[in-house]
């Protein structure tokens, strides 16, 4: 836990060599434009950055600076405000849209890009004023910043004794999030999990198409192009990747080598008992992370059905298939909460890898834990029933479903769990044999397994497993 109330330099990445204040002003207008679109108007940062990147070729140091400022004021949010709010007059909740996210850039940079000199972050906070129609207030966004440069390392945040507040502003999390992780994990737990979403330069991971190319071959690829690899913590199937630029200027991505998938979510995989005659049903499927990786489980052999809601869902499976050039996926646009009877009980596995309210994932995808709100994880839940209630008679007698989120909620995780148990013909299968050493759990024995950001340094995830009851002498499922 942080020694005192005030953030100092202990928190920010190690200077770099490159010094950002020639960074083109249009840079920061993306990142500004890339704020208000996130911030202001709810879309998802990823793609949000994504369309700016493709409309602007930038190159690929003010590409790095855009993303990494983006992301980082995004990370950053709730401690940027408290900062702000300390050396302004008017709150940043009454500023106007485009000055807040104008001062949230600038203080981002003053507090965490050690890179930026103080005076850059702040001229070109004024400059960017100016630019948009905000001659006015320049002053005051120049008061601001300059407030801040010279007190921000003496800021008091709020004291340990008051664990939520206190949590919630030094990792900029919302207090809700705080409240519920701490009842469920406790104090020390709960910082581990914060600290492991603010992790600095966590880069990607990377499955291996063990049927595509060996460890070693696209290992080596990897580093001949410069690439920092590491071996994963809990499947050595996974690599984790960084200093990578673009992935898909990569050979051993282009080749299909790889895919980009959490090394938490492996367990999918490692859980399928599946063959190369294999049928599985994969219900809600883009961008095919899981299906793809049984795929490769299967040599190319077998059925897969991979369906998703939207075209443009099953488009970007569709380009992974291609890319990694399995054939044995067949794609289908389908809402999950409609039954096909012609799918009933004709498959040896299901994937129920369902939408939920990715608390897992906010170490990769900060805007989530602004997105979500209390109230999604009940509807979710509901959604997730409706859904299993469907796609579970799609599983053979004797065959498998596995229930999964990236989140760490119990209502969509254990009490899930225990819905289906409760509720559905199925029972539970033991994880024990497929639980990584790292992961072990006493709850891997009955069929479950929460894994918590903080284990290997990826993303929360949740497994169940269950074996469909073979049919009672009427035919019919014996509950
Ligand atoms: C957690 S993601 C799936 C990730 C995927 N299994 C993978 O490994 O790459 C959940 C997916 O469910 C899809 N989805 C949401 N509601 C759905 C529904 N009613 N029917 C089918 N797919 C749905 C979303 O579009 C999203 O792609």
């Amino acid at each position: 836990m942080p020694q005192d109330n005030k953030r100092n330099n202990t928190g920010r990445p190690a200077a770099g060599k490159t010094v950002y204040n020639t960074i083109a002003k249009s840079t920061r207008q993306l990142a500004l434009e890339a704020m208000v679109s996130i911030m202001e108007n709810g879309e998802y940062c990823d793609k949000v950055l994504h369309s700016i990147l493709e409309k602007y070729p930038l190159e690929q140091r003010d590409r790095a600076f855009l993303m990494r400022l983006v992301e980082g004021t995004v990370e950053r949010c709730i401690e940027l405000d408290y900062v702000i709010d300390r050396y302004s007059k008017l709150p940043v909740a009454k500023q106007k849209p485009m000055v807040r996210e104008i001062l949230r850039l600038a203080v981002y940079q003053i507090m965490y890009m050690d890179q930026v000199p103080d005076s850059a972050a702040c001229n070109e906070a004024v400059k960017l004023a100016c630019t948009n129609h905000l001659i006015p207030l320049k002053g005051f966004v120049n008061g601001v910043l300059r407030n801040v440069v010279r007190f921000y390392e003496d800021t008091p945040y709020p004291k340990a004794k008051d664990e939520v507040r206190h949590l919630s502003v030094w990792y900029s999390m919302p207090e809700w999030i705080v409240t519920r992780f701490i009842d469920q994990y406790g104090f020390e737990k709960t910082e581990a999990i914060l600290q492991n979403f603010l992790q600095e330069d966590r880069g990607i991971s990377l499955r291996c198409n063990l049927s595509r190319a060996s460890k070693d071959e696209i290992t080596t690829s990897l580093q001949n192009q410069g690439v920092k690899v590491e071996s994963g913590k809990l499947f050595p199937v996974s690599l984790h990747i960084k200093n990578y630029g673009r992935l898909g200027d990569l050979e051993a991505f282009k080749n299909g080598w790889v895919q980009v998938q959490d090394e938490s979510s492996l367990i999918v995989g490692a859980a399928a008992p599946v063959d190369e005659s294999s049928v599985v049903i994969d219900v809600c499927a883009a961008p095919g992370g899981k299906s793809i990786h049984l795929a490769d489980k299967m040599n190319g052999e077998g059925l897969i059905r991979a369906c998703d809601l939207t075209k443009d869902k099953v488009s970007l499976i569709r380009q992974n298939l291609i890319r990694t050039g399995f054939h044995n996926v067949k794609l289908k646009k389908h809402d999950a909460m409609e039954f096909l009877p012609e799918w009933e009980k004709t498959a040896d596995v299901v994937i129920a890898d369902l939408p939920c309210s990715g608390l897992g994932v906010i170490g990769h995808k900060a805007d989530i834990k602004y997105k979500t709100k209390l109230q999604d994880i009940k509807t979710l839940a509901q959604q997730q029933k409706k859904i299993l209630q469907t796609v579970y008679r799609y599983v053979k007698p004797g065959g498998i479903l596995l229930y999964s989120t990236c989140t760490i909620a119990p209502e969509e995780n254990e009490q899930q769990a225990e819905w289906i148990r409760q509720n559905l013909p199925f029972e539970p299968v033991s994880l024990e044999d497929i639980v990584p050493a790292a992961a072990k759990c006493e709850t891997a024995g009955n069929g479950y397994i929460q894994i918590l950001p903080d284990l290997a340094g990826g993303d929360g995830f949740f497994l169940a497993a269950f074996r469909r009851k073979e049919l009672g002498d009427n035919g019919k499922d014996g509950y």
